[in-house]
């Protein structure tokens, strides 16, 4: 593109001007921003925030609106929490109790976990709070940098494993019958007890109104049924008189339940090998959480979705477009809410909840690769790259003159 030589401010001035009207330009160091403003009230309507209050459940407005045609999607943000993801809630209680066990001379000598990266964050934090050791079973090379440092960095005993989630999960449950390691992963109820309690604050957010969907992603599948006893919970004690649906939302690279669910539920559970997915936390191919997700389905009058690698990318990245940024297992819920809509069965004003599981930021590679357009057999149609520019005004005033006037409202 060539540089604009001559820069003639007035000319562009004249044009925005024109084109947007005299008023828009309050800001900035340019000569704009030496016109007198009389700042304008705003209007409830206009504040532009991440969150209702001060909470972590969000009206997904204009996702919900541009790409799904919804009115009352929300987000529950359950990775805005000590170490980023859902894990905290159940992990406080469970080394709490261990905690506990400790004082009163158990012979609890550690507590371990097999992980996919978001356990092993919270179980190694909670253990280092608390001065108990933490020995964690990680699949080498299938997480992401973000959750490897995370045990590593709160001196966790950290076993990378040659192997996958399934065949972690399977050692610790032999190590853990022979050694007084406690088992902290999800067929532990203290972890759902915990777990539990993002349903009942979700009915406590929407002031005891139930909502119609919620959508969570799946992989061990504790969380699943920890949401289904929460809402089950609130039921039994008469504070609200109904549960939602939920919907099970796994990557069609990892996805047993999916599969039993099409099959019909009577079928034998087989479980599958997991392949690769960007939503490594759910990479699992052997669910130790089977039994209880499939009650908890049938009870709420649940449904399973799939995504591909690449509904769940896009879905990611139009989120993304929209200000959040969600990790690439929100992304399979997405993936999920869109089939469901496009199928008719989540209507335009049910109230959907979507349950964002861990935070963004653990999983940036994800992200970067989408956005660099490099992934292979992946069509990066939403990638956002950033623009090589010249370090010269002309240059940057160029790309910035076509970038503003696409942005331009029509009238
Ligand atoms: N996604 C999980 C896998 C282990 O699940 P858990 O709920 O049984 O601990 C992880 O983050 O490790």
């Amino acid at each position: 593109m060539a540089a604009l030589k001559n820069y003639d401010g007035k000319y562009w001035r004249d044009l925005f001007d024109s084109r947007i009207g005299k008023t828009t330009w309050p800001y900035g160091s340019g000569v704009w921003s030496k016109k007198e403003w009389v700042l304008p009230e705003i209007d409830s309507d206009d504040i532009v925030s991440a969150f209702e209050g001060n909470s972590n459940l969000f009206w997904a407005e204009r996702y919900g609106k541009q790409f799904l045609s919804m009115n009352d999607l929300w987000v529950k943000h359950c990775g805005i929490s000590h170490t980023g993801s859902f894990k905290d809630l159940g992990m406080t209680v469970l080394v709490s109790q261990v905690n506990r066990l400790r004082k009163m001379n158990r012979p609890v000598v550690g507590v371990g976990c097999a992980s996919t990266g978001d356990t092993s964050a919270a179980l190694s934090a909670y253990c280092a709070a608390a001065g108990i050791p933490s020995i964690v079973f990680l699949p080498a090379n299938r997480i992401s940098l973000a959750q490897l440092v995370q045990p590593i960095a709160n001196g966790a005993f950290v076993l990378s494993i040659d192997t996958d989630f399934d065949g972690c999960m399977q050692l610790i449950r032999e190590v853990t019958a022979e050694l007084p390691i406690y088992l902290a992963n999800s067929l532990n109820s203290l972890r759902l007890e915990g777990q539990k309690t993002a349903a009942i604050e979700i009915l406590q957010q929407f002031d005891w109104e139930v909502p119609d969907w919620v959508i969570v992603p799946g992989g061990n599948l504790g969380n699943i049924y920890a949401f289904y006893k929460g809402f089950h919970m609130c039921k039994e004690l008469g504070l609200v008189d109904k549960i939602p649906r939920l919907v099970c939302a796994q990557a069609a690279n990892a996805n047993p339940l999916y599969l039993h669910y099409k099959a019909g539920w009577d079928q034998e559970f087989k479980p599958v090998k997991a392949n690769t997915t960007f939503a490594s936390a759910i990479q699992i191919g052997d669910p130790v959480s089977i039994d209880r997700a499939v009650y908890a389905l049938k009870k709420s009058n649940g449904i399973v979705e799939e995504a591909s690698e690449q509904e769940l990318m896009d879905a990611m990245a139009q989120a993304d477009s929209t200000g959040m940024f969600i990790c690439p297992h929100t992304g399979v819920a997405l993936a999920a809410l869109i089939k469901l809509r496009n199928q008719g069965i989540i209507g335009t004003n049910d109230r959907t909840v979507v349950v964002s599981t861990a935070h963004g930021l653990k999983f940036t590679q994800s992200k970067i690769d989408y956005h660099s357009n490099d992934i292979k057999d992946l069509a990066c149609k939403y990638a956002n790259p950033p623009m090589q520019v010249k370090a010269d005004f002309g240059s940057v005033m160029d790309v910035l003159k076509k970038y503003l006037l696409s942005k331009v409202p029509k009238n």
